[in-house]
């Protein structure tokens, strides 16, 4: 690797690192303000609530691909030069992926797992898959729970009545007019 080829990848870490994991957070303590009590069961487990937030607003919502050859997917045949989008969001808010509360947070459904939750498909993508998956996603849910649990251990939330729910694509899913929160030294 070439000196311009580490600072390259520098700086794509730092596109693909920062408002990904930024946004997770926001989104989380959204949700937790929206249900106080699992703002209570996350100062005990906050994995699944990851999860959850991870599904109903996929900070990556959209995934691009081009295709170089003409390629047979399923019983389709796709021509060279056609770019496909794989629409994370709408996986992963599928009813018949997940069921009628599809659209609901609802944490305990990965209390046993992300493969329980999935029953082995491949319907929770945030990280998206195969060769390209993200290589960041370990330490992305590290740093975001180290935020998470000092923030819990320190105040509890609410979203302030100026926040209006408002989730709009810009490269990353973000709230479209920011979030406010209150918080409640504990
Ligand atoms: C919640 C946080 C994060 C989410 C949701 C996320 C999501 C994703 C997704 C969906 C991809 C696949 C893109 C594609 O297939 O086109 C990806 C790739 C990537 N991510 Fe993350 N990411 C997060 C955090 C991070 C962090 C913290 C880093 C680095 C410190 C990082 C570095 C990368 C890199 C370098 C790639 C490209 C991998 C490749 O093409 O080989 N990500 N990420």
């Amino acid at each position: 690797m070439s000196i311009k080829d580490v600072i390259e990848e520098r700086k794509l870490f730092y596109l693909a690192g920062e408002e990904t994991t930024s946004v997770l957070l926001v989104w989380t303590m959204v949700l937790l303000s929206k249900y106080p009590n699992w703002q209570a069961r996350a100062r005990e487990e906050v994995t699944m609530i990851f999860n959850e937030a991870l599904r109903l607003y996929p900070p990556v919502a959209l995934l691009l691909r081009r295709v170089h050859k003409e390629t047979k997917l399923g019983n389709m045949i796709i021509p060279a030069g056609v770019e496909i989008a794989l629409p994370i969001i709408l996986v992963h808010h599928d009813y018949e992926l997940w069921g009628e509360n599809a659209k609901q947070f609802n944490p305990e459904r990965f209390s046993e797992g992300i493969s329980k939750a999935t029953k082995g498909q491949v319907s929770f993508i945030p990280f998206g898959g195969g060769p390209r998956v993200c290589v960041g996603q370990n330490f992305a849910l590290v740093e975001t729970k180290m935020a998470l649990s000092l923030i819990l251990q320190n105040f509890s939330f609410e979203t302030s009545s100026s926040y209006a729910h408002a989730p709009c694509s810009i490269i990353t899913l973000q709230p479209q007019f920011g979030a406010q929160f209150i918080l409640h030294k504990i």
